[in-house]
């Protein structure tokens, strides 16, 4: 069985917001669920009903706090993202936008913040983003491509932050004292989590399509792209 055999897609939106004048790129520091403590483009799950475009406007907004206008925001291609032994694959259409409107705002899910196009932490980004995002800032979009991610080794994983907790403990009785009152008493602890370096996932290979005559819609299940917007 091929362990990137897909049965099933979401459709995601990355909008990489960026400065020609001032040759930066505006990230965002990812605080929490997939893809947390990395840094990458603002999007996210396209919901019922929106289109693509439509959700990445949206996503940009409710993460970056800035609008782009629909004319200004331009396709710049659609990866399709495979992790071994799921299923499910993701369908990332990818944006620019040269040009905003709003103030930048950090919110509970994204810190943003400019990046020189010479000073990107690919070290603390998603694997992917070294192959296609330089082909972004130069310029060659759009892209189209599928990338195959394996899951990490626990080994591979760093320590990153320190949680202190505070929570009820509640003592156990032993056998011999026990018949007690139990009493519950408030004490502190804490704890570290794990995080991968560049997360859970390591790139294992990828494919570009070059050439396609025209620009694709999706990239459907098989892998192969299978409809063309005229
Ligand atoms: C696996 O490789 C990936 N590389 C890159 N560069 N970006 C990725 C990869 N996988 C997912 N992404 C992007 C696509 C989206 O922009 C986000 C994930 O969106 P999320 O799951 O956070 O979607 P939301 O709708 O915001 O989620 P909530 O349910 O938390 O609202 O990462």
């Amino acid at each position: 069985m091929d362990p990137f055999h897909l049965t099933a897609k979401k459709v995601l939106t990355l909008v990489m917001v960026m400065d020609k004048d001032q040759q930066k790129i505006l990230l965002g520091y990812k605080k929490r669920g997939f893809g947390a403590h990395l840094w990458n483009g603002f999007g996210g799950k396209v919901e019922p009903g929106e289109t693509p475009k439509e959700g990445a406007l949206r996503e940009l907004e409710e993460e970056a706090g800035i609008t782009v206008k629909p004319e200004k925001l331009y396709k710049a291609g659609i990866l399709l993202f495979l992790f071994e032994n799921d299923p499910v694959g993701l369908e990332t259409h990818v944006y620019k936008a040269f040009e905003h409107e709003g103030q930048i705002r950090e919110c509970d899910e994204m810190r943003p913040q400019w990046f020189n196009f010479a000073d990107i932490p690919f070290d603390q980004m998603w694997e992917d983003d070294r192959v296609w995002l330089p082909k972004l800032l130069q310029g060659q979009d759009p892209l189209f491509g599928k990338m195959y991610f394996k899951r990490k080794p626990l080994d591979e994983s760093v320590e990153t932050e320190t949680i202190a907790v505070t929570a009820p403990v509640t003592p156990v009785p032993s056998a011999t004292s026990f018949p007690v009152n139990v009493s519950t008493t408030m004490t502190s602890t804490s704890f570290t989590t794990t995080q991968p370096i560049n997360g859970p996932f390591a790139m294992s290979d990828y494919k570009f399509e070059q050439n396609l005559p025209a620009v694709p819609r999706e990239i459907a299940l098989d892998g192969t792209i299978a409809s063309f917007e005229n």
